[in-house]
């Protein structure tokens, strides 16, 4: 059985990476694309990987509910997901929905596609909310001590630069990134806010740019109520993630640099001074922080293998 996809949003970032992974699906088939721009053109002329019959659609809501498909994925930026949503919602029998901003990551009437955490609610679903790329990372690498903690653990993040899109601004500049980490937003974060409301219990995060193209690193201090060795902290995480294809847990520190291309999570570290726990958390935010994450959830949704489409880290052979 092969099912067919929409995607808005091809020439984006996101886009491209679910139009590569899905080049590789054994079940689920490109079949229409949109974009603001280049409409008319074929995908092909800015995608390599994509199929060759595709030609960029105009992006209206009212185009994209008339595609017979049986999942429809929106790569946009935040705020425009909703007038997909009700077109998509009135039609006799609505495809899936993925949607990849933060639009609809509160909204109890979408299920949040976490799947480490909701994979339950996640199958069979037909409207999924996909995470943001800091907030898997800080919901994976806190989630094992829940129940455990004295207070908000703080996560230091830093993500590399395809993380703010590829509409012009300081967060995308590789001139204002040479040599340079930009700190923003250090109080409030959308994320923040997503994380703690996910995790249900505080946690604190400040994010930074850095020159570097893809991934993102997270520092995440932990304060415990009482105390655990390394060893036992290394065990909890080990338990919490045996069965888990996406996320990787070592002793060792991961860096950020092994995280570009990686579909996985990977936790790591364990330090503890006393009552203070330090984990670290590397991913690739365009793939486990969105479009590796955005298959997990498809493959739920339409009861496929949740791998499909998800290559092994590194592949089989190599491994
Ligand atoms: N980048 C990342 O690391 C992550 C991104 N996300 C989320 O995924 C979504 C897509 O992100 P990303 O691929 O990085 O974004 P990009 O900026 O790379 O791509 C945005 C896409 O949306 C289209 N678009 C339509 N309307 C607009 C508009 N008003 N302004 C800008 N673009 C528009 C663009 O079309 P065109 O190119 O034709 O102009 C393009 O195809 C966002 O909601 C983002 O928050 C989530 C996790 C990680
Ligand atoms: C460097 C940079 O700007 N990063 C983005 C990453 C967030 C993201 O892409 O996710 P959502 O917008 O889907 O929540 C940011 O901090 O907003």
């Amino acid at each position: 059985m092969s099912f067919t996809l929409g995607l808005v949003g091809a020439r984006g970032h996101v886009g491209g990476e679910l139009a590569r992974l899905l080049a590789g699906h054994p079940g689920l088939r490109l079949a229409r694309a949109a974009s603001r721009q280049g409409v008319g053109e074929p995908l092909r002329a800015h995608l390599a990987h994509a199929p060759e019959d595709i030609v960029l659609e105009d992006m209206s809501p009212e185009t994209i509910a008339s595609w017979p498909v049986d999942a429809v994925v929106l790569a946009l930026p935040n705020g425009l997901a909703a007038g997909y949503a009700d077109a998509l919602a009135a039609r006799p029998r609505a495809p899936v929905l993925v949607d990849l901003s933060a639009d609809f990551r509160f909204d109890p009437t979408w299920v949040y596609g976490l799947p480490e955490r909701h994979r339950e609610q996640i199958r069979g679903a037909r409207r999924i909310a996909n995470p943001g790329c800091y907030a898997t990372g800080i919901q994976l690498g806190v989630a094992p001590l829940l129940g455990l903690l004295a207070g908000p653990p703080q996560a230091f993040g830093v993500s590399g630069y395809s993380g703010a899109g590829t509409t012009p601004s300081p967060r995308n500049d590789p001139e204002r990134l040479r040599d340079n980490l930009m700190p923003y937003a250090l109080t409030g974060h959308l994320h923040e806010r997503e994380a703690s409301h996910h995790l249900g219990h505080p946690v604190r995060f400040v994010p930074h740019v850095a020159p570097f193209f893809r991934g993102i690193t997270l520092t995440i201090t932990l304060p415990l109520a009482r105390p655990l060795d390394s060893a036992a902290l290394l065990a909890r995480y080990r338990d919490a993630y045996a069965d888990e294809p996406l996320v990787r847990v070592v002793a060792d520190v991961p860096e950020v640099r092994d995280a570009a291309d990686r579909h996985d999570v990977t936790i790591g570290g364990f330090q503890v001074d006393d009552r203070h726990a330090v984990v670290v958390v590397t991913l690739d935010n365009l793939l486990k922080g969105a479009a590796s994450q955005a298959m997990q959830n498809l493959n739920l949704a339409l009861g496929l293998p949740e791998r499909h489409g998800v290559p092994h880290d590194p592949p089989l052979a190599a491994a």
